[in-house]
């Protein structure tokens, strides 16, 4: 099953620098063994926006909703998750 997701990061005013760049660290770990797993199949920057785009593959809503709720800095994103269906249209 396809979802995509956005993400919108909103870091509250009382975390310093330090603790931002720990969790931010963190992310990128954790992005990046979803990514070698191939359960996350890429994931762009909205231009402009501390947001980004992401795309999973995975067996189930549970599944998806446990990968989300595993990263990091998920307290402070807004997730918005679109299923994604084959369009009739495409060639792949
Ligand atoms: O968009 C970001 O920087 C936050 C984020 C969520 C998953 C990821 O790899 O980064």
């Amino acid at each position: 099953m396809l979802f995509l997701a956005r993400m919108d990061v909103v870091f509250p005013d009382h975390l310093t620098a330090e603790q931002v760049a720990d969790f931010q660290a963190r992310e990128k770990e954790y992005s990046a063994s979803l990514q070698r797993s191939g359960k996350m199949q890429g994931i762009w920057r909205v231009v402009g926006e501390y947001a980004n785009h992401s795309l999973y593959n995975v067996e189930s809503n549970d599944e998806l909703h446990e990968i989300l709720s595993g990263f990091p800095m998920y307290p402070y994103m807004k997730i918005k998750v679109t299923p994604l269906a084959k369009h009739p249209n495409s060639l792949v």
